[in-house]
């Protein structure tokens, strides 16, 4: 029987799994009772004596989160060694929780034997049981052994375990090392540690041992009908708890107290679909055609999405204004048609206010005045956050010292009109049209409005924009004749050799604790020749690595500190986060493999064409077989495997920050996908929590896990130290479309050139674990780049 749930405090040492353990909580009681019963809440949210006066009273049980860094430095660990000492409550720790429960008692930590992250070991329990694996709750055969995963570094050492303490469970040698410890218990108090993770998705048992723990909680507090709700102050310090924390911020109306007004300013979605017109046509004329030649825009945008194996939609659009943010100064400039080089108008961000929650009430405000069907890109935002606006999304984040040069941190462009192409090749022209007034009721959308920005078109206007399309589709097709000049050649901005001596710094990271995986990323740049052509650059790109977030964007009129103009050209083949109604999806990448190039003889001698008659149906077939072997061999490689695994468990974190907690569900695990290179790719989807709006889950689950590793905070702060702070900037972001619907679809930003002024660069990095080797990490750099940039120069 399932006790009724006690107040359960979740203390959460900044790390990427926390959250998940309340899909442990969903598999024994309904969301609505985890939401009014459970709370995470941040390690340095009270201090000890707060924290013993005004939760401790208040609370059933306590649970201490994983996290990075060691439960005997104080930094890391916070009061918990004098909460487990004084043990007001039952207790439950987690790895990093269950190393304090060690050392609270006197225990010593050591280095495991064998450093493991992200892979799953035989736990096996003593015999007899103890602890958890004594409890009746607990199934029995479950201790002849359980599989689970393991995260960590770090042990306590056996010889030292104290003689208040007992050791439940083992890892079985045969994982091939020495056993480790994997469990402990108080001799007396209800106090339990386990040093695997039982939230992780690759993990078994998971919620009997949660079921254990809560029938010892209940039997502690002598078996109550039912347990009191949490008080006021502890909910809304809950970081998970979505509704709580995400109303939309300083929103300047309704009224309170007030019946709302229906706005009369509403927002139509118009379409018109074209049939088979044009259905034969090249994007790339249409595209010219009807976005090139517009007067009235800042700048072209191409969400091209051409992926060679996987249909996507295609969208060709003409924004009318664009902002940027920097984070220096926290100042918003808008641009306009009028004069594109020179901000129209500006504004500084005050208070609490960050660019996110401004952006979120303004688009939240827009999506409650339209009318018509969601879903997909109908109009509204398109453009990017860089990597580092994850100063202003990630809690706890320490801010390096301010930029002395004001960067372009964020872009977002507005358009009304918008070409889309289906993925079976129809043509639709789309329109936002606001015949009754332009929308306000955010500062946002008052601060646009008063600039003279208006949201939507006349219908006029979007029936003009109709026949235009209409007769591009309809006009004799034109040959392109435009160039596509060679790439630039690219170089490392660092060698290859700091490439390598900073893998071995984020391997002596990760032996000591720090990190469980760092994605450490670099960066080639090149010169674009005088006269180039951008969009003639693009053309080349999509030819040569057609990828599913093919994009181009370009902003010829924003000033960078690397000159003027803004060019984005990327083949990114990531999924960041889709939202369609309420459901949000990631797809996280970790797992890249060479492929086999189109025309490439891999034969050696005694194998296909020998290495003689390339070309040859023999030649053709190895190079199959090849390819097909090599893909295999990514999805059998346990390291990579791993990787994967690491990132998917911190994305179900994050999703768990903005979703309904029972509907976070994996429904494809570590899938091979093969585009430019072979890929290992994880689906993870939830429902969105009522009241998120689309930035402000964006900005939840940003940056991106897999560009940072995890634990997300901790790592992306060694990795600004390892990196030495250079700016990530557009790479490592998230870039694509936020529908004034409330719809989205953003990319991380990886496999892409960015173009400031002439100056284009192109990042790339990898996941950096425990098993890593310096020269096959480097190696994976130099392929990913080569899958977008060709040859490197002096490589
Ligand atoms: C860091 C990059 O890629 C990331 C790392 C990957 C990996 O380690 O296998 C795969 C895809 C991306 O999430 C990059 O392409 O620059
Ligand atoms: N996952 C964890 O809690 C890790 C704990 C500790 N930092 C270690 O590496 O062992």
């Amino acid at each position: 029987m399932v006790p009724p749930l006690p107040r359960t405090v979740i203390i959460d040492y900044y790390d990427s799994y926390t959250n998940n353990l309340l899909i442990l909580f969903t598999q024994l009681y309904s969301d609505s009772e985890v939401l009014r019963k459970v709370v995470v809440i941040k390690a340095d949210k009270y201090d000890w004596p707060t924290f013993r006066r005004e939760v401790i009273p208040n609370t059933d049980c306590v649970i201490l989160s994983p996290g990075p860094g060691r439960p005997d430095h104080p930094a890391d660990i916070g009061f918990a060694l004098e909460l487990l000492r004084e043990h007001p409550v039952p207790i439950l720790g987690v790895c990093l929780g269950h190393q304090a429960l060690g050392v609270a008692f006197g225990g010593k930590i050591m280095n495991t034997p064998k450093i493991t992250h992200g892979h799953v070991v035989r736990v096996v329990p003593v015999s007899p049981p103890l602890g958890p694996f004594a409890s009746p709750i607990w199934p029995a055969e479950a201790n002849a052994g359980f599989d689970a995963v393991v995260y960590n570094s770090l042990a306590i050492d056996p010889a030292s375990v104290p003689s208040e303490l007992e050791i439940t469970a083992w890892s079985d040698p045969q994982n091939g090392s020495e056993p480790t410890i994997q469990g402990l218990a108080h001799k007396e108090f209800p106090l339990w540690g386990v040093q695997y993770h039982p939230e992780s998705i690759s993990s078994t048992r998971g919620n009997s041992l949660l079921h254990a723990f809560l029938d010892k909680v209940h039997e502690f507090h002598h078996c109550p009908p039912v347990y009191p709700r949490l008080e006021k102050q502890i909910v809304s310090a809950c970081t998970y708890r979505v509704a709580a924390s995400a109303a939309p911020t300083r929103s300047t109306s309704p009224v309170p107290g007030l019946n709302p007004v229906r706005e009369k300013a509403r927002l139509q979605l118009a379409e018109r679909r074209f049939g088979d017109l044009g259905k034969e046509r090249e994007t790339s004329e249409i595209y010219e055609r009807v976005v090139r030649t517009e007067t009235n825009r800042v700048g072209e945008i191409w969400l091209d999405g051409k992926s060679p194996s996987r249909p996507t939609t295609t969208s060709l659009t003409a924004p009318t204004f664009v902002i940027t943010y920097a984070l220096s100064t926290r100042t918003v400039n808008l641009y306009t048609p009028a004069n594109p080089e020179t901000p129209a108008a500006s504004l500084v961000l005050h208070g609490g206010e960050t660019f996110w929650s401004w952006f979120n009430a303004g688009q939240s405000a827009l999506a409650e005045k339209v009318d018509g069907e969601a879903g997909g890109f109908r109009g509204g935002w398109v453009g990017w956050f860089t990597y580092e606006m994850k100063e202003e999304s990630l809690a706890g984040y320490r801010r390096p010292p301010q930029a002395v040069v004001e960067r372009v941190d964020a872009v977002w462009s507005w358009s009304d009109k918008v070409l889309e192409r289906r993925e079976d090749g129809e043509w639709i022209a789309r329109a936002v049209i606001a015949d009754s007034g332009s929308p306000t009721g955010a500062d946002m959308l008052d601060w646009l409005h008063s600039n003279g920005v208006e949201f939507g078109v006349s219908a006029a206007s979007a029936d003009e924009f109709i026949s235009k399309a209409e007769d591009a589709l309809k006009s004799a097709p034109q040959p392109f004749t435009t160039p596509t000049p060679a790439f630039p050649q690219f170089r490392p901005r660092i060698s290859g050799e700091t490439h390598m001596s900073r893998i071995d710094a984020c391997r002596e990271a990760i032996r000591e604790g720090e990190s469980y995986e760092l994605n450490q990323t670099m960066s080639f740049i090149a010169t674009l020749p005088p006269d180039s052509d951008r969009y003639a650059t693009y053309i080349r790109l999509r030819r040569f690595n057609p990828a599913y977030y093919s994009t181009f964007i370009s902003f010829p009129g924003i000033l960078t500190p690397k000159g003027r103009g803004l060019h984005v050209l990327s083949s990114s083949p990531e999924r960041f986060l889709q939202i369609i109604g309420d459901v949000i999806e990631m797809r996280p990448i970790k797992g890249t493999a060479r492929r086999v190039q189109p025309g490439q003889c891999v034969c050696v001698p005694g194998r296909g064409c020998g290495g003689t008659d390339k070309g040859s149906e023999a030649c053709i077939a190895e190079a199959k077989y090849e390819d097909e072997r090599r893909g295999k061999e990514l999805s059998e490689d346990l390291k990579e495997r791993a990787e994967n695994l690491m990132i998917v468990d911190l994305i179900r974190s994050d999703l768990l920050s903005c979703c309904v907690p029972s509907t976070v569900k994996v429904p494809q695990l570590i899938a091979l996908e093969s585009y430019g290179v072979h890929n290992l790719v994880t689906t993870v989807r939830g429902t969105l929590a009522p009241q998120i709006g689309a930035v402000e889950a964006v900005k939840r689950c940003f940056p991106p896990g897999s560009m940072t590793g995890a634990p997300k905070l901790r790592s992306v702060q060694l990795l600004d130290d390892f990196e030495e702070h250079y700016p990530r900037g557009i790479y490592s972001g998230a870039l694509g479309y936020i529908s004034l619907c409330g719809s989205a679809d953003l990319s991380v930003v990886i496999r892409t050139m960015v173009l400031e002024g002439d100056q284009l660069s192109i990042g790339a990095g990898g996941a950096i674990t425990w098993l890593s080797e310096r020269e096959g990490e480097w190696k994976e750099v130099l392929t990913k780049v080569q899958s977008v940039v060709g040859p490197l120069e002096g490589l």
